[in-house]
């Protein structure tokens, strides 16, 4: 019996006649990255090198998982044919919980009602007002900078990951959960702590998470939850209690919980939300704050960490963005950046998109056949058949690093994405945000969060090499998170 289920789905791929790579017993597709060997990055990356044609056959864990390739193709399937491909991949069996509820898992319908319900949080008219919030969080960190930087001229190295995460927890506890937290001058709070424990695995955290994965059946009759009912509790009590208080003391705030709490009838409604949708639950309601941590957190401090990295590499780049934020700087006359500057920088434009091409740090989007399927090739009538049930996935990281969309990928090139280059780029090989109506729903957020985070950082700071700085850059094969070895040093001299 354990010989049978440890090959399971093993010949997958062989009925289907599809180049495939070979799974491990038991494990399936993740031994190296379990046995820390490879890291997810560098086993992304041989695969898509590895295999050529539209497709090939990879294990997710156990679960066998169909890659993409041609660009073409993930057009017709995240765009075109999107109706045969709403789903996710289930990631965790259980019992409904603040991450099975939230709009990253939901299915079908009750997705499409509940990213309604969402969308006009990040409209352009709403990215505005939330703006000004990010603003405080990052004049927090500017300050906390200046403190750290004291007198001296030769400035300090920072481990950049830990502020980036410190100051994406505060925008975050901001903008989701109307709560103002200093995570720079409060450094143990409440909310800070618990979130840290939640997203931030550590050793023991890694090991149920892998456990739920490979195991699901047994991790749910051992009732190994990944949160326990402790942590879900604060944060249902945290945002249930804070939107009794705002109505009773009739308080808006341009941030999620306000829009939730127009979805829940509980204010009136700017957009006639209430109307399109059904009464969602409490827990449906909470999650959607609670998807930020998921969603949000680990990616917008890992692209602001890898940004700073790739500056500090790429000195050209950083002095050629330094001019166009200090002709910025100059005609706001020293005031606060606003939203409409960031929107007219197009070098500050360039940076970023290349950066997010370089470190597309989601690495992959996911989608299930929901309908039976077949596409076929236009340029070699090549077909692929698709069945109800099969896990589809995009490789950004493979797509974005593949020298036949981008020569030479692993040098920073912020001019692939000049006016008169960018139209060159297929977007079906380059999408840091995911393609098609489940694309990131956050993706002005962060950019918006990046530009604005650059901007501060680049006008008062030079950024150069420290001690401690890995250079060329490896990433830690020892944690899931993507991060240097030794983590992300860097030199900020002042430039005042
Ligand atoms: C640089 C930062 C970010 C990156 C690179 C990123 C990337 C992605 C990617 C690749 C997906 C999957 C898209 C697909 O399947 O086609 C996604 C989904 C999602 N992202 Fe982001 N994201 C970022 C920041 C954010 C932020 C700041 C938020 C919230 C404010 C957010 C909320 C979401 C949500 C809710 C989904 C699921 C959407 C749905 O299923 O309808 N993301 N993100």
């Amino acid at each position: 019996f354990v010989y049978r289920w440890g090959k399971k789905d093993h010949d997958f791929f062989v009925k289907r006649n599809i180049p495939y790579e070979k799974p491990a017993f038991i494990f399936g597709g993740s031994l190296d990255i379990i046995l820390r060997r490879k890291t997810v990055v560098q086993a992304l990356l041989e695969m898509h090198m590895k295999y050529k044609g539209m497709a090939y056959g990879a294990f997710d864990n156990r679960r066998p998982v169909l890659m993409l390739r041609d660009p073409q193709l993930i057009k017709q399937i995240m765009i075109k044919d999107f109706d045969h491909f709403v789903n996710r991949s289930d990631m965790f069996e259980g019992d409904e919980n603040l991450f099975s509820s939230s709009l990253i898992t939901m299915k079908d319908d009750t997705w499409r009602e509940m990213r309604n319900t969402l969308s006009p949080a990040f409209t352009g008219r709403k990215m505005r007002q939330m703006f000004e919030l990010m603003l405080e969080k990052q004049n927090e960190a500017m300050i906390y900078l200046k403190d750290k930087q004291g007198k001296g001229e030769d400035g300090f190295a920072l481990e950049v990951k830990d502020f980036t995460t410190r100051l994406t927890h505060g925008i975050i506890a901001s903008t989701a959960f109307g709560l103002q937290v200093n995570s720079f001058r409060d450094e143990d709070n409440e909310f800070y702590r618990r979130a840290k424990k939640a997203v931030n695995f550590d050793s023991l955290g890694q090991l149920k998470a892998f456990f739920t994965i490979i195991f699901p059946k047994l991790a749910k009759l051992l009732k190994i939850e990944l949160f326990d009912k402790d942590f879900s509790d604060y944060f249902m009590r945290l945002v249930l209690d804070t939107m009794k208080y705002r109505a009773e003391n009739n308080i808006r705030r341009a941030d999620m919980i306000d829009l939730l709490m127009e979805a829940k009838g509980m204010i009136p409604n700017e957009n006639s939300i209430k109307a399109q949708h059904r009464e969602w639950s409490d827990l449906q309601v909470v999650a959607q704050c609670f998807l930020f941590f998921f969603a949000a957190l680990e990616p917008l401090s890992g692209v602001m960490s890898f940004a700073l990295h790739e500056l500090m590499e790429y000195p050209d780049v950083q002095e050629k963005l330094y001019e166009e934020v200090q002709e910025n700087n100059d005609q706001l006359e020293g005031k606060q950046v606003t939203y409409d500057v960031l929107h007219k920088m197009p070098y500050m434009d360039m940076v970023v998109s290349e950066v997010l091409r370089k470190w597309p740090v989601a690495l992959v989007a996911d989608r299930t056949c929901t309908k039976d399927y077949v596409y076929e090739s236009p340029v070699t009538k090549e077909r692929l058949e698709i069945r109800k049930g099969d896990i589809v996935r995009a490789s950004m990281v493979g797509l974005h690093h593949d020298p036949n969309n981008f020569p030479d990928p692993d040098t920073l090139n912020p001019e692939r994405f000049s006016e008169e280059n960018k139209s060159l780029i297929e977007n079906g090989a380059y999408f840091p945000f995911g393609l098609g109506p489940r694309n990131c729903i956050g993706n002005r957020f962060a950019l918006l969060a990046i530009k604005a985070f650059l901007y501060n950082i680049i006008r008062d700071y030079r950024l150069e090499v420290s001690d401690k700085t890995c250079l060329p850059l490896e990433l830690d094969k020892k944690t899931f998170q993507l991060r240097p070895v030794g983590g992300f040093w860097i030199q900020f001299k002042p430039r005042h």
